[in-house]
């Protein structure tokens, strides 16, 4: 068995986050059947002496058969009408169903703010650090009755990395309605699953896809993002079926392994790089991008060729490579307004009072292959 199997099977503290598709049915919304399946799986675990946090998603999808909605709106406000709905109901289901174990049940709601924000981080790190030192299972969703289009996450892969960041998890376990990473989309034919990822080589170049079943949000893409950030907190992650809960949380014998980064990024590393909201783009050119992803050095002036955004000195901004690829993040050492004049110039072309580094390395994360987004 591979190391991270081994950690994830022995992981003291796991963040286990299950996916809409895994929950809800297109037509029933909340499937209480699946969902005690699952309770019956974490209390195993816990009933082992593991400390757990369950991040669910679902509340939309639960919500719509109570609103008489068929299927899933596009519109936000309709989506956090159903989540209003739909979370209650997923609150009361979890609550019942871990009392057949006399667990008991704690609901965190999260606004992105609450875990990328450095000073909100503490009270949330405080809320669950008391939860679990009570016994109690923090159930956690995005709050999505509040959270406006352009803050939200939306999916919850990446607010589960972060939040098992947060409560110094051990092991981050993603359960979806589909068993593993395949090299390509599973829908699209004859496709391998790829049991373990040890490296960026392993993931290069499969095609990962959206939801297939209408009920997921960010599908194979943003769990392979989720997958990136824990690895880069140094945490272990299992991608694997919800249906196959009991053995992922106890062999950890079943789905796709992604082993966590050897040396874990210091807490204002990780945010800088994967937690922090960004507010602009830098374009750099070739020689820019291997400058600061080969060789670590400072993002200079000379090496970028466009702007985006509106950000000022201290913002976190992605670092985007001509075949638009986000290549790191990092917080910016001038104005939006103040780089247009500047870029493209060398050092010693700049006005005295200008002369600097405009991301330095210091505050410059190199990332793992990730996409621009748009
Ligand atoms: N390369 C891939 N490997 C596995 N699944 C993929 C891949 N590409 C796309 N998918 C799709 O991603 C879906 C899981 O994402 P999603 O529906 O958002 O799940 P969840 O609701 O659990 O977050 C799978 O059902 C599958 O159709
Ligand atoms: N917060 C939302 C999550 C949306 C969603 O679909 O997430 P996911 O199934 O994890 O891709 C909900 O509870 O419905």
């Amino acid at each position: 068995m591979s190391a991270t199997r081994k950690a994830v099977a022995g992981a003291e503290r796991l963040v286990v986050k299950v996916g809409s598709s895994a929950l809800t049915t297109a037509g029933n919304g909340l499937d209480v059947g699946r969902l005690n399946a699952l309770v019956d799986a974490i209390a195993g675990r816990i009933a082992q002496g593991s400390q757990l946090v369950l991040v669910s998603s679902g509340a939309i999808g639960a919500g719509l058969a109570p609103l008489a909605l068929g299927k899933r709106p596009r519109d936000l406000a309709t989506q956090q009408a159903a989540a209003s709905v739909g979370q209650l109901a997923l609150a009361h289901a979890y609550a019942e169903s871990f009392g057949r174990y006399s667990l008991t049940v704690g609901q965190v709601l999260l606004t992105s703010d609450d875990v990328v924000r450095r000073s909100h981080y503490r009270n949330a790190q405080r809320t669950f650090s008391r939860l679990l030192s009570l016994g109690a299972v923090p159930v956690v969703n995005e709050n999505d009755t509040v959270a406006t289009e352009e803050i939200r996450f939306g999916d919850n892969d990446r607010l589960a990395a972060l939040v098992a960041h947060l409560v110094g998890a051990d092991a981050l376990v993603l359960l979806s309605d589909v068993d593993g990473l395949y090299d390509g989309d599973p829908r699209s034919g004859a496709t391998r699953k790829i049991t373990e990822v040890t490296g960026e080589s392993d993931v290069d170049g499969i095609a990962v896809g959206m939801s297939s079943s209408g009920l997921g949000t960010g599908g194979m893409v943003s769990k392979l993002a989720a997958a990136r950030t824990a690895a880069a907190a140094g945490i272990p992650v299992l991608l694997a079926a919800a249906t196959d809960a009991s053995r992922a949380l106890t062999a950890a014998d079943v789905g796709t392994a992604f082993a966590s980064a050897d040396s874990r990024l210091s807490a204002r590393r990780f945010w800088l790089g994967y937690a922090a909201g960004t507010t602009g783009r830098l374009h750099l050119d070739d020689g820019a991008v291997t400058a600061v992803v080969r060789r670590r050095r400072s993002l200079l002036a000379a090496g970028i060729v466009g702007v985006d955004g509106d950000f000022q000195a201290g913002d976190v901004v992605e670092l985007v490579s001509p075949a638009q690829r986000v290549v790191a993040r990092g917080a910016v050492a001038f104005d939006a307004s103040e780089l247009p004049e500047l870029i493209g110039r060398s050092t010693h072309e700049l006005p005295e009072e200008q002369r600097r580094e405009v991301v330095h390395a210091d505050d410059l994360v190199p990332l793992a292959a990730h996409r621009a987004s748009s």
